[in-house]
């Protein structure tokens, strides 16, 4: 049996117990160490565990998914995702891969908390959100935009956009390769505030009023754990917010924003007056 299981959000005891249970018997215990990270190093979940874990990169995820696989319908193998494994992520290609399997490899998958529901520590309704985007970092040359047209999709009902920002782990430097030698930059994780800079700097260019520097905002750090941070304003004060270590998320207010929300998100504002009169003048009775 392959068991697919979410860590949840933030250190090695956000496994479920029925989740624990399984890691301790498991044959095998692969970590998945691409798409989020917990708060804690490899150590210390297995100290906590009592097992030895095997970190499982992309590469042996999507290509090498053999030795993942290898006897699973035998014996019981765990692979373990931070938040839940379905969300945000893309180990349904695993799954498929079970499926596909000669014979059939069993699996079964524990949910856990994800970032795609604790992001209701903002105040923001998760009935209010529409489609989640992704950031990446923009270089000198390669600035990806269309995050900006599905936000502007969600912008014409009104609804917020949560941001995932890009995680940069095991990246080959590119001025090594091309000498033949393959030496990894060190793992780079997406600021609140420098999302908020890739988005003003693409209204300037798009200039459809989907994300410019007026809009309400609030980025999210460490969500789920004794540090967990949550600042609001607007994407122009965020561009200035220093929210700590990863990972961080941005959620950009829809203008569906009731007045619950708002009485809930205006504490977290880095300016209360301001965060009050924006939201009395473009969001008020919209919702
Ligand atoms: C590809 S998604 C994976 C989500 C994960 N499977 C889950 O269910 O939460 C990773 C992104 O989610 C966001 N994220 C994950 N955990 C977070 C946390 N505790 N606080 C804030 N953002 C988080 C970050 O933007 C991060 O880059």
């Amino acid at each position: 049996m392959l068991y697919v299981i979410g860590l949840g959000l933030a250190d090695e005891r956000d496994v479920s117990t029925k989740g624990l249970e399984i890691i301790r018997r498991a044959q095998r215990v692969y970590l998945e160490s691409y798409t989020a990270v917990l708060l804690v190093d490899q150590q210390q979940l297995e100290a906590y565990y009592g097992r030895s874990v095997i970190l499982a990169d992309r590469e042996m995820v999507e290509s090498k998914s053999d030795e993942i696989l290898a006897d699973a319908h035998q014996v019981d193998v765990a692979f373990l995702v931070v938040g839940d494994p379905f969300s945000a992520t893309t180990h349904t290609d695993l799954a498929l891969r079970c499926r596909q399997h000669d014979p059939p490899i069993p699996t079964r998958t524990l949910p856990n908390a994800s970032i795609l529901t604790a992001v209701g520590a903002t105040g923001l309704s998760l009935y209010n959100f529409g489609q989640t985007v992704s950031m990446v970092f923009f270089t000198d040359d390669w600035k990806p935009d269309s995050f900006y047209d599905r936000i502007a999709e969600n912008a014409t009902l009104d609804l917020h956009t949560l941001v995932l920002l890009d995680i940069k782990v095991k990246e080959p430097d590119l001025k090594a390769l091309a000498r033949g030698k393959i030496i990894y930059e060190p793992p780079r994780f997406m600021s609140v505030a420098q999302c908020a800079s890739q988005m003003v700097e693409v209204e300037e260019t798009r200039q459809q009023g989907v994300c410019g520097k007026e809009k309400l905002a609030i980025g999210v750090a460490r969500l789920g754990s004794e540090g967990e941070r949550i600042v609001a304003g607007t994407l122009q004060e965020l561009t200035d917010a220093d929210l700590g270590p990863p990972l961080h998320s941005l959620v950009l207010c829809g203008k569906k924003m009731h007045e619950m929300e708002w009485e809930y998100a205006r504490e977290f504002a880095v300016d209360r007056e301001g965060f009050d009169r924006i939201w009395k003048r473009d969001y008020a009775g919209k919702a």
